[in-house]
């Protein structure tokens, strides 16, 4: 044990099934932010880990992100599909999806199908896809506050955003904010969107959102989703 080594992480790793599937474990930058993130996700329902993936990989994912223009990426919007509409007095990020169209597109899609598996291991929350997209918000965007999902309208269970912005700095806006589950007036968290950090939280219940960014900010927000397709209708895509 080194010294810097909490009591907490000690918990959180002890939870780690013994049959984690071998080729999970490489991608992680360490053992400790996944175990604290699946602690977190149980005793909380909401977790920030810094270094979640190797700094190398975030690297490619940000330059994948920096080097999609902007006149390829959407204005992003409120619902889905056939309900899509521009809002921009609520959000001003443009957005892309993200398919396997590139070997670093595709590791970022296996490595969180990985963890979808270990999450339903762990869980059993019966999460059956993953899909998520790359944002830019430039200066003066924002995302005002939300909740990813409505209960019994969404088959979006758990969110993820992965940041991947260097030297975020005091000032530079952009922070995602977190609202109690009980009580969304009160604020439990404020996070710079600083390379490498992941923040993950239960869709229905947290209610966040972006202050107005400084400074171009990129990320990658996600969804893992239930099934809800039923005889009658289709799962809706994106
Ligand atoms: O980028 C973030 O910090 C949060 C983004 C978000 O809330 C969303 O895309 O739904
Ligand atoms: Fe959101």
């Amino acid at each position: 044990m080194t010294c810097d080594t909490t009591l907490s992480q000690l918990d959180a790793a002890e939870l780690l099934p013994d049959d984690l599937p071998e080729r999970l474990l490489p991608a992680f930058s360490r053992i400790e932010p996944f175990a604290l993130l699946l602690n977190d996700l149980q005793t909380k329902g909401w977790s920030i880990q810094d270094d979640f993936f190797s700094q190398a990989f975030t690297e490619k994912l940000m330059e994948e992100a920096q080097s999609i223009r902007n006149a390829t990426m959407l204005q992003a919007g409120i619902g889905r599909k056939q309900d899509h509409q521009v809002a921009l007095d609520a959000r001003r990020d443009y957005i892309q999806w993200i398919d396997p169209v590139t070997p670093t597109r595709k590791t970022f899609l296996d490595e969180m199908e990985a963890l979808r598996v270990v999450l339903n291991r762990q869980f059993f929350l019966g999460l059956f896809d993953y899909e998520a997209h790359f944002a830019r918000y430039e200066k003066g965007a924002f995302y005002e506050k939300h909740l990813d999902a409505f209960k019994g309208k969404s088959n979006r269970v758990l969110s993820t955003v992965l940041y991947l912005n260097d030297d975020w700095q005091d000032g530079d806006g952009g922070e995602l904010v977190v609202y109690d589950e009980h009580n969304p007036d009160v604020e439990i968290g404020r996070f710079f969107p600083k390379k490498g950090r992941l923040a993950v939280f239960l869709s229905e219940n947290f209610y966040h959102e972006v202050k107005v960014a400084k400074r171009t900010r990129h990320s990658i927000a996600g969804w893992f989703r239930v099934n809800n397709t039923t005889a009658k209708t289709l799962d809706p895509d994106q």
